[in-house]
């Protein structure tokens, strides 16, 4: 498989990819190389620099799939590989004094006033007013999500199941809701190479859409710009789509060599039939906000400019009804396809396991990091 890839890359890009991308490039053409900066960039800050720096190498069994803290400090540890113990130690160090220091100023604040949960890098998570708040937070990048912020999705959606709110949102900062997958996520290549990598995202993306699946509580979208790939595909698990009318609803699953995901081939056909479906899955056909609502996929369409008031006062009225009895009746809509929904769930991970090593997906990932190709 590397072998044909790499002919391809090197029929293809042989010269701006060697410029641009000297890791990439590397990998593709079978010299598979442990991109120990990667590891290091992602070890700043991170907790794991604990057990990196006291224990070394991870040499743990990896904990299950529904065992998610644990398995969130594993990846994480997992991910430092070689990094010198006494690199691990000081970055540890650092984020200790920090974490002391920031807790030092939080005593000062009243605790009523600030319900917002720290420890997330790629989120804002709040809980005000019986709700849940979990805002993809790189506006920069349009939300694009990263291996972190699937991990801290997943730990934030554990958490909201369990805490006094009533429902739980998810939305994004910035002009956008979500760009989908970030593409460097591929990028960064473990020392088993593509197989491995591919292997690994296949168990991240079925462990988050399965926490999407199992959630118990009403799980609102607010989507305030445009959503692009697994962004839109697990709204068919949300159940209730709020959009401004700037949204978009974008799946270019073809024109990046990929195929749906987030149970999206189960349940777009049954929310918008089978034609509609398939313009959406197969040829990438973009919705406005309007044309999503028509087919059922988006609840309701807002003016943009009174997008968040006007959606805001109705959550917060929904909010105080009683929540025991919406658990319920979202558990009488959802549970009788709760299994169907898994089977359909694994069975379009080890699908795209597969689609992420053919060269079709790897020429639409290079085109996108070369800057040769944008939606
Ligand atoms: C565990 C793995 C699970 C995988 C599940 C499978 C999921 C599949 C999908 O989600 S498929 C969809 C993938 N997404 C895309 O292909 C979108 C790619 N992005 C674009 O085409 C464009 O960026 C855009 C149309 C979203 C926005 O265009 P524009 O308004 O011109 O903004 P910029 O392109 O300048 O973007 C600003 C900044 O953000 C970076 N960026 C945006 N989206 C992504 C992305 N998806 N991945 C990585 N990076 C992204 C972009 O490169 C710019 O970065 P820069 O400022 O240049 O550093």
């Amino acid at each position: 498989m590397a072998g044909a890839v790499g002919r391809v890359v090197r029929r293809c890009y042989p010269n701006a990819l060697r410029r641009l991308l000297p890791c990439l490039y590397r990998v593709y053409t079978g010299e598979f190389l442990d991109i120990t900066l990667c590891s290091t960039v992602k070890a700043k800050s991170n907790p794991q620099d604990h057990a990196r720096a006291t224990e070394g190498p991870c040499n743990t069994p990896k904990p299950g799939v529904f065992d998610l803290i644990n398995k969130a400090k594993w990846d994480a540890w997992n991910a430092l590989g070689s990094l010198p113990k006494e690199t691990a130690r000081q970055n540890y160090v650092d984020l200790v004094s920090g974490l002391s220091s920031s807790s030092d100023s939080s005593s000062q604040v009243k605790p009523e006033a600030d319900r917002k949960q720290s420890g997330y890098e790629t989120l804002v998570v709040t809980s005000e007013d019986g709700i849940t708040k979990i805002m993809m937070n790189r506006p920069a990048k349009k939300n694009a999500m990263t291996m972190r912020m699937y991990e801290e999705i997943m730990l934030a959606l554990k958490a909201a199941s369990k805490d006094d709110s009533a429902i739980t949102v998810l939305t994004g900062n910035g002009d956008y809701y979500s760009s989908g997958n970030d593409l460097t996520n591929f990028t960064d290549i473990p020392s088993g190479g593509v197989e491995e990598k591919a292997k690994n995202s296949a168990i991240l993306l079925r462990d988050f859409v399965d926490c999407f699946i199992d959630f118990p509580k009403p799980l609102i979208a607010v989507v305030n710009g445009p959503a692009v790939g697994i962004s839109v595909t697990i709204l068919g698990l949300f159940e209730v789509v709020y959009a401004s009318d700037r949204a978009t609803f974008h799946t270019p699953f073809s024109h990046l060599g990929q195929s749906p995901e987030g149970c999206s081939s189960y349940t777009f056909p049954k929310i918008m039939g089978p034609a509609k479906a398939a313009e959406m899955l197969i040829f990438g056909k973009k919705l406005t906000a309007a044309e999503a609502c028509a087919q059922g996929l988006v609840t309701e369409v807002f003016p943009d400019s009174t997008f968040q008031k006007e959606v805001w006062t109705r959550l917060k009225a929904y909010s105080k009804l009683p929540p025991n009895a919406m658990r319920i009746s979202k558990q009488m809509i959802r549970n009788r396809e709760k299994e169907k929904l898994h089977a359909v769930n694994a069975e379009e991970s080890s699908t795209l396991q597969e689609r992420w090593l053919s060269d079709e997906c790897m020429n639409a990932i290079m085109n996108f990091l070369t800057r040769k190709a944008k939606l």
